[in-house]
């Protein structure tokens, strides 16, 4: 096909929803990828988990890895008050492209930091470049596998502090049982899971939030 599905999806959103509103960019995405072209966002179940999660903590800064055409991105950063922001990593330029253009349709750019990079490359260059001390909300959403590497990695950067609260999408499906292992049994997290369904479908996935409790 000529154009990427992320290209279809940023169209969507410029046909139908409304410049600097928000929930109209994710009423849109939904709609398409419910009723046109199933794509991988967080979707609108588990997204009011999502938000829920984000209004509990209400941080002021918050990490998200991947971020793909940028709906949970958009969802995240509508919730935050001034002077709180998202930094969101996605190491594809097609895809931090279009995420670009889906995060300044709904009006949201003071609040987000998309980084155009790889996870295992930037976490450690947070404190330095970006002036972060600690993340207070890390959305883990990309490469399956990297989500355990990626914690340790913040871990061991001093990254996560006590407190921070760690929520992983698509546990179930596609599935992260290395990670589940390692924050359900580790006496340093607090772990719960929302069962929710994969999003636009029947199938089981869920959300893990895990709290770190300090050293
Ligand atoms: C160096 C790499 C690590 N560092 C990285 N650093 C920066 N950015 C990274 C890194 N690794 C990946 N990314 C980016 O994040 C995004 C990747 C997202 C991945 N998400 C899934 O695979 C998934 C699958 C299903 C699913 C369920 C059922 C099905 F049947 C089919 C699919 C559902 C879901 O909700 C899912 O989130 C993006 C595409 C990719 O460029
Ligand atoms: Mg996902």
């Amino acid at each position: 096909t000529r154009t990427s599905r992320p290209q279809r999806i940023l169209k969507a959103v410029q046909r139908k929803a409304t410049v600097g509103d928000p929930q109209s960019v994710i009423t849109a995405i939904d709609h398409f990828c419910r009723h046109r072209e199933w794509a991988m966002n967080v979707g609108d179940e588990k997204g009011s988990i999502l938000d829920s999660v984000v209004n509990e903590v209400s941080p002021v800064t918050v990490l998200e890895l991947g971020t793909y055409c940028g709906y949970s991105t958009v969802r995240i950063a509508r919730l935050l008050p001034p002077g709180a922001c998202v930094i969101t990593l996605e190491f594809n330029p097609d895809y931090a492209a279009i995420a670009r253009q889906v995060i300044k349709w709904s009006g949201l750019e003071d609040k987000v930091q998309l980084v155009e990079g790889a996870s295992g490359d930037c976490i450690p260059w947070m404190k330095e470049h970006f002036g972060v001390q600690a993340f207070d909300l890390v959305f883990l959403d990309h490469w399956k596998e990297r989500y355990l590497p990626d914690t340790k990695l913040l871990e061991e950067c001093g990254l996560i502090q006590k407190g921070t609260v760690l929520l992983a999408d698509n546990v179930i499906c596609p599935g992260t049982p290395d990670y589940l292992e390692y924050v359900r049994n580790s006496p340093r997290y607090n772990s719960h899971y929302y069962r929710s369904h994969l999003e636009y479908t029947k199938a089981e996935d869920g959300l893990e939030k895990s709290v770190f409790l300090g050293y």
